[in-house]
């Protein structure tokens, strides 16, 4: 079992110079192509909002209890830690200066199995906290944006209350949903979940839960004589997110504000911190609580989600801020593009099936029949699946996906001929006919004397012997592959040409037989 020391955050998106953001490929493809886990539908929990608010803290705090839960499998409550074990996790520090930057996950995904028995894997995701000095609005939104379209639980981690300007930024950031709504019928982000820190008024509004939820619904709440601009703004935010929760977070004390040597040790929070971290987090993360990331309503994988960072990659990194239109065109691209890889894969298994590797060689015809059937059948798998992006746009993409079929199914047949024994002893044939005519060659020449045309005979009978000894040894040792490809590509030339001479000779003989018939 991996020791939660030994996990960290990797950071996946990079910020480098003139503002622009990379990918950690590399690392991406360690975390979400893992065998065990591609597959597997993934929850991805992300905490985003203004920078220094304690957002890596948190998320600290969430590794312990997915490590007890997931990894230990302890449904205890003592997950939270010792009283004086300092907090390990994603980075954290006082002080006033930025410390998060880019986006991080989690070096080690935890795999979960649902009540109906499905496995997931969750992902945590720490962000680049919001307007720190450093930063453009175009940083921000990148952020903000990238990990709400990524994740299916966003946390919008606020300070002391919900402000108007909160929920601005909340707009600017999630405006792609807007764009999105338009063309799908669900809508495009799943929970957001505001988070109110140091929250002081809990004879206003207890804290937990219910208390968030009433101040949610007031602030969110639409009346007649607002302004215009105030009700559209909450119009919009609903109609982004399919479940809108909030949460008010007790003070965790002054040791934990404001002691620059404070490690995260429990003995130094306050009570009513650890009570409602115990109750916060298994809102979002107990098995029965889980939310699987589904982009225009399909399940998203570990593996698809490549397909979209690397889709919006391209988009996020132009001069200016993305238009909310071409996010949704990345989106729908990312989802073609997914959708083709599964079909792709319904191909392949069908086609492995009859024509793998370990497979005997089969009749051409039946082959071509094998592969129409598994084409048919991941043409069908592309087109049943729901798409985004209309179905001009998917037109496209299933005619790549027909011609990338008929290239692999080349590839089958090639693999398929190369099994062809009788061919293959079509090369050894060709060579012990040229090796025993050279030494029957030779032999005449010796009788009659010839010792020149003896010598180049019998050089020939011995050449051709060496090859066909090569050729025995490189076809059953699987050495020298390329010389005895050569081989069978030069017999095959021959046996063509004798195979033609033959023909021709049976079709002149047939033709002059038919001619014979006509003028008797
Ligand atoms: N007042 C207050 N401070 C907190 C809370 N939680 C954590 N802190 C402190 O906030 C400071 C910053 O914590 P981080 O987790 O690094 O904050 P962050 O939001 O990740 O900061 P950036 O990475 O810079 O965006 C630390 O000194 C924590 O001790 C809280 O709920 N209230
Ligand atoms: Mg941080």
């Amino acid at each position: 079992m991996e020791d939660l020391n030994s996990g960290k955050g990797i950071q996946v998106l990079v910020p480098g110079p003139d503002h622009k953001f990379t990918l950690n490929e590399e690392a991406l493809e360690k975390l979400l192509l893992r065998d065990d886990i591609k597959d597997c539908p993934i929850v991805i929990i992300s905490v985003a909002g203004a920078f220094r608010k304690g957002k890596s803290f948190l998320l600290s705090f969430f590794l312990r209890y997915m490590h007890n839960k997931y990894n230990l499998s302890d449904g205890g409550s003592k997950w939270l830690g010792n009283a004086d074990e300092p907090l390990q996790g994603f980075s954290w520090r006082g002080g006033s200066e930025r410390h998060t930057t880019g986006l991080l996950l989690w070096s080690q995904p935890f795999i979960a199995t649902l009540e109906n028995g499905d496995k997931v894997v969750i992902y945590l995701m720490d962000t680049q906290g919001t307007f720190d000095s450093e930063s453009t609005v175009k940083d921000n939104a990148t952020v903000f944006a990238l990990s709400t379209m990524l994740s299916s639980v966003q946390i919008y981690n606020l300070s002391q209350n919900i402000e108007e300007d909160d929920l601005q930024h909340l707009q600017l950031f999630t405006d792609y949903g807007r764009l999105a709504l338009e063309t799908s019928s669900g809508k495009p982000f799943q929970r957001l979940q505001l988070l109110v820190r140091d929250w002081s008024f809990p004879y206003d509004y207890p804290y937990g839960e219910k208390g968030g939820q009433q101040l949610l619904e007031k602030r969110l709440a639409i009346r007649e004589e607002q302004h215009h601009e105030l009700q559209s703004l909450r119009h919009h935010i609903a109609s982004c997110f399919e479940e809108l929760k909030c949460f008010l977070m007790p003070h965790p004390g002054l040791t934990v504000a404001t002691n620059p040597n404070f490690k995260g040790n429990l003995s130094d929070i306050s009570e009513e911190f650890k009570q409602a971290l115990k109750e916060f987090i298994p809102m979002l993360v107990a098995p029965e609580n889980l939310i699987v990331k589904k982009i225009a309503g399909q399940k998203v994988k570990a593996k698809d989600l490549l397909l979209y960072l690397k889709s919006y990659m391209n988009i996020f990194n132009g001069s200016t801020l993305p238009e909310p239109k071409t996010i949704l065109e990345a989106t729908a691209e990312a989802n073609n593009l997914s959708a083709v890889a599964e079909a792709r894969e319904v191909y392949e298994t069908l086609m492995e099936e009859v024509a793998g590797g370990a497979k005997p060689y089969m009749q051409p015809s039946l082959l071509q029949q094998e592969h129409r059937r598994a084409r048919d059948k991941a043409l069908h798998a592309f087109r049943s699946k729901k798409k985004m992006g209309g179905d001009a746009f998917s037109e496209n993409y299933g005619e790549k996906l027909f011609k990338e079929l008929e290239e692999q199914y080349e590839q089958y047949r090639l693999r398929n001929d190369d099994k062809n024994v009788l061919r293959r002893a079509g090369t050894a044939l060709v060579l012990l006919a040229l090796a025993l005519a050279a030494w029957l060659l030779a032999a005449a020449a010796q009788a009659l004397g010839l010792a020149a045309l003896h010598s180049l005979a019998s050089a020939l009978a011995l050449a051709a012997g060496a090859a066909l000894l090569l050729w025995a040894y490189s076809r059953l040792t699987g050495n020298f592959g390329e010389l005895a490809q050569m081989l069978d590509e030069k017999t095959a030339v021959v046996i063509q040409m004798f195979g033609g001479a033959v023909a021709r000779q049976a079709a002149a003989a047939a033709l002059g037989c038919g001619a014979d018939k006509k003028t008797t």
